[in-house]
């Protein structure tokens, strides 16, 4: 991977405290096999979904990455470039390292993330931006109260960006750049406020435990991410394709559920679909894609999960996203 520093692919890669979650999300699919159905004359298959009015090509979507520019010169541009191609849509990072009218100007399809910031008008400010570049949903974190210990970056000393890069999107009306803060003062109620500036639909990223699904529900947003963050917050935390099913009940097809976390191969899209998701997003695999590769790194690491989902579905003996079903898996 052509200019990926040691220290820079350790933050890529890297988790919270010992990385057990980390690796628990990719474990977590490895317990689970798939029961296919056979002779069910799938060959009209057919992939895309259609989530808050956008069309994907396939159920898998670009999860939000901090600093793309750490990874290629073009940074959240080219990421952009390769899941347009792709026919997929990304999440762009409130830790962007390009501005979120370039990244749009790629007529990619975005969401935005954010984390809530504790100035109200700045968070209205960064949010009221991303709506006027044209994105379609606010992704909000809500599982970083605190900043987590990241043992990784720790040892490299990895505190701050090169010279010359910074959160693009984090600039305030007099041009200096402001840091992130995660907010421990978070409640619910910040779903509110956020409904009261905004018109887009609100995404909450970060539930595990169903009752939260169910307050989530009460508080009205428009869809879920299960996520434990890839690892990176509470080490210890349930693997994601874990968490799901609890998830998926409490909702009750209310909204849609996504996943992400340790999605690395078509059939791990099949058995999060099988289990109840909606679609997935996935995180370091693009930023690795990026890269080595670019915008056609990118693409090609994209349409690879949805080529492998494709054959994944023939060979369950499915012809849509919609026709996966828990009865489909069972544990290894
Ligand atoms: C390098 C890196 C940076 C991330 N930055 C953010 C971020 O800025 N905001 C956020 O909500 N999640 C962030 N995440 C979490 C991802 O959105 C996603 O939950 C996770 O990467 C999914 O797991 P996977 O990498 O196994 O696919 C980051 C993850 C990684 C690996
Ligand atoms: C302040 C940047 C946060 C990025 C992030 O969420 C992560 O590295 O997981």
């Amino acid at each position: 991977m052509p200019d990926l520093s040691p220290v820079h692919r350790d933050f890529f890669a890297g988790g919270a405290g010992d990385e057990r979650t980390l690796r628990a999300n990719e474990a977590a699919f490895d317990r689970i096999r798939v029961v296919p159905r056979v002779l069910r004359a799938t060959g009209d298959r057919d992939l895309r979904i259609t989530l808050f009015g956008t069309e994907v090509a396939a159920p898998v979507l670009v999860a939000p990455t901090a600093f793309h520019r750490l990874a290629h010169p073009d940074g959240e541009v080219a990421t952009a470039r390769g899941t347009a191609a792709a026919g997929s849509l990304m999440v762009v990072s409130m830790a962007a390292t390009a501005p979120v009218e370039d990244i749009a100007a790629t007529d990619c399809p975005l969401w935005f993330q954010l984390y809530p910031q504790p100035d109200a008008a700045f968070t209205a400010s960064v949010v009221g931006r991303a709506e006027a570049a044209g994105v379609r949903a606010l992704v909000v974190t809500v599982d970083s109260p605190v900043f987590a210990h990241r043992p990784r970056d720790v040892r490299n000393g990895f505190l701050d960006l090169p010279a010359g890069m910074v959160c693009e999107n984090l600039r305030d009306g007099t041009g200096r750049v402001r840091s992130i803060a995660m907010d421990d003062r978070l409640g619910w109620d910040v779903v509110d406020r956020l409904r009261a500036i905004t018109g887009l639909p609100i995404v909450l990223k970060g539930i595990l435990h169903p009752a939260d699904a169910e307050l989530a529900v009460e508080h009205g947003v428009s869809g879920l991410i299960v996520s434990n963050h890839g690892g990176r917050q509470l080490d210890g935390a349930i693997a994601t394709i874990d968490a799901l099913p609890a998830v998926v009940k409490a909702v009750g097809g209310r909204l849609p559920v996504l996943l992400d976390g340790g999605v690395r191969r078509g059939v791990d899209v099949l058995v999060a679909l099988a289990l109840g998701a909606t679609a997935v997003l996935v995180g370091r695999p693009v930023v690795w894609a990026l890269a080595a590769g670019g915008a056609a790194g990118v693409r090609d690491a994209l349409d690879g999960l949805m080529v492998g989902l494709d054959a994944a579905l023939a060979l369950a003996g499915a012809r849509t996203p919609a026709e996966l079903t828990a009865d489909l898996v069972a544990a290894a």
